[in-house]
């Protein structure tokens, strides 16, 4: 039987139908935008009729089981296949079932590349620089990328022309960037784009040698455009009506399952290849859900969903059943791996509930995002953990009663390009904690530090504390002085400091913990222990969501 996609669904205040309405009017004025914009309302027009009809559908989020009742000239859903769901020629086989296993849905399929390529093209291109032009061939991950690529193509039965024109190109453009001794951001953003320009031309062509008709997209040749800023480009909104023109024209002139590449764009002034930031597929997945208007994204991975922690740091980590669209940007904003920390952003605006799912795994229920959830039971959702953070403390006896010391203080970050994740003030200080995971050179990240310290020393004294690791607590706004009590008597019993606290002042919670480093593991082991496990005694006492109550508390006290 094929595995069943359904979740138990929360109750949720959110209506449907108008979001259709909006997107229908970002789809512009001209014949065929109206058009477009008529389609988008009758899907929305569908998915507010199925709403009532019971199946799959509770209090307002549209399920898998649904009637069907979207004419068969509309895409239905996105089925994003992330790098480790399509690292071999078996699993790409095991992702062709699933899409087999829905015939019913229509789906736009977004893929990644292949397991770890994108790594390995970025080790690639360094080693480039600095190899010489007759050495590219003997670099060992550019052979192992090519290798995995042509044993994939082999074991699925595809002829190798499939792939040969993009690894003569890839090769071509190894031996440029050894001949240059140079890889610019721009350079690396199109020497990056092989992975996902590879993987989805193996997978189409296997689809369609399986009958599964199929069509392998380039994101920046059908619609995404982005700015210009290099390995993290933003999409722009022009992006939303380009694409859903081509996608739905492409369907409704010679219908074949659309199969994009994730991660991708095209730079409005340059032309050239971007790239959305590490992870980024996620992010191609909910823009073509919130473009075409689709009943539901799906985001594909190797774990059963969401999880309350990270598994890789602490392996009891539990399913996250339900998530508001806030609570999963927080999560990601904030360091777990799982989501690209902008993909949130078009599925809440198109409102488009977002189920993350396990390929390896499909029966299990997975992960639903979506825009409201029953938050009474809710205290703790997940721990999120970020590493290798630094933190400044700027001291100044001038900022007493002083206006204007923020802002300078803030104007340098700006001006250097400098993203700041926590704040905490008193009268004479500022601590910040700086995130420079988003810059690949570590050279540079060195640099931009000395340089920030530089300009704030011409302020106030500085303190630069480097090896120190956010603790992230994301759950219920009304349960905060809960959670901190719990919290802070967990790390007092494992005898941690915690070196600065920060919470935001939002709908959902989330409380940053600034710890040391080496701290940081035990930490989220006991906190996961003490919300997610019981009693804290590992008995597997598990109450999922940690709904505990303030009783509970009191007796663990
Ligand atoms: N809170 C979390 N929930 C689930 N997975 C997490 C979490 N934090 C970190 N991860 C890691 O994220 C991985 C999935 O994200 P990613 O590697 O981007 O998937 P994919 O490449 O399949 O899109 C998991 O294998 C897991 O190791
Ligand atoms: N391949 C890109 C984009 C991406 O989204 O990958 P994944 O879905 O495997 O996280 C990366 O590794 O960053």
């Amino acid at each position: 039987t094929p595995p069943r996609l359904a979740a138990p669904i929360p109750p949720t205040s959110a209506p449907r139908a108008h979001g259709g309405v909006a997107r229908a009017g970002a789809l512009g004025g001209t014949r065929r935008g109206r058009r477009l914009a008529m389609a988008a309302a009758d899907s929305a027009r569908c998915r507010a009729k199925r709403e009532g009809d019971g199946d799959g559908v509770i209090a307002g989020v549209a399920v898998h089981g649904g009637t069907g009742a979207e004419g068969e000239d509309q895409l239905s859903v996105v089925m994003k296949f992330g790098g480790s769901s399509v690292s071999s020629a078996a699993r790409m086989k095991e992702v062709a079932g699933l899409i087999q296993a829905f015939p019913e849905e229509r789906p736009v399929v977004v893929l990644s590349a292949m397991g770890k390529t994108t790594n390995l093209l970025l080790l690639a291109g360094e080693k480039a620089v600095g190899c010489g032009v007759t050495r590219v061939s003997e670099i060992e991950e550019w052979n192992m990328l090519r290798d995995l690529h042509i044993k994939t193509v082999d074991e699925l039965g595809l002829p190798r022309s499939v792939i040969h024109a993009k690894l003569d190109e890839l090769e071509q453009l190894l031996k440029g960037v050894a001949m240059m001794k140079e890889l610019t951001l721009r350079s690396t953003d199109y020497l990056v784009s092989f992975g996902e320009c590879m993987s989805t031309r193996v997978f189409a062509a296997y689809l369609n040698q399986i009958g599964v008709k199929a069509r392998q997209c380039d994101a920046f040749d059908i619609g995404f455009i982005t700015t210009d800023d290099f390995g993290n480009a933003e999409i722009l909104e022009a992006t939303y009506p380009a694409v859903a023109k081509r996608l739905h024209g492409d369907w409704i002139r010679d219908p074949a399952i659309p199969i994009v590449t994730g991660f991708l764009g095209k730079g409005w002034k340059s032309g050239a290849v971007t790239t959305l930031g590490r992870g980024g597929s996620d992010l191609t997945a909910t823009t073509i859900g919130k473009a075409l208007g689709l009943r539901e994204i799906q985001v594909w991975k190797d774990v059963d969903g969401v999880l309350t922690c990270d598994p890789n740091i602490y392996p009891n980590a539990r399913t996250v059943p339900y998530l508001t669209f806030d609570e999963a940007a927080e999560l990601a904003y904030f360091g777990a791996q799982v989501l690209h920390p902008q993909s949130m952003r078009p599925a809440r605006e198109g409102d488009i509930p977002v189920r993350v799912k396990n390929s390896y795994n499909p029966k299990a229920p997975g992960t639903l995002i979506a825009k409201g959830r029953d938050m009474d039971k809710v205290v703790l959702t997940s721990i999120v953990l970020k590493s290798n953070v630094t933190m400044l403390d700027i001291v100044s006896t001038r900022m007493l009663g002083q206006f204007g010391f923020l802002a300078k203080v803030f104007s340098i970050f700006e001006d250097l390009g400098i993203s700041v994740d926590c704040v905490a003030t008193s009268e004479v200080s500022i601590s910040v904690s700086l995130d420079p995971s988003k810059i690949w050179s570590r050279e540079l990240i060195q640099q931009e530090l000395d340089h920030v310290v530089e300009e704030l020393e011409k302020i106030a004294f500085v303190h630069l504390l480097q090896q120190r690791a956010i603790v992230s607590l994301i759950g219920n706004v009304r349960k905060s002085s809960l959670i901190l009590e719990k919290a802070f008597h967990v790390l007092r019993r494992i005898g941690v400091n915690v070196q600065m606290i920060s919470q935001g002042a939002s709908k959902q919670v989330n409380m940053s913990l600034i710890v040391h480093d080496s701290e940081a593991k035990l930490c989220v082991e006991a906190l996961h222990q003490a919300f997610f496990e019981g009693d804290g005694d590992g008995d597997g006492d598990d109450r999922l969501t940690a709904e505990f109550d303030e009783e509970n508390l009191r007796l663990e006290l």
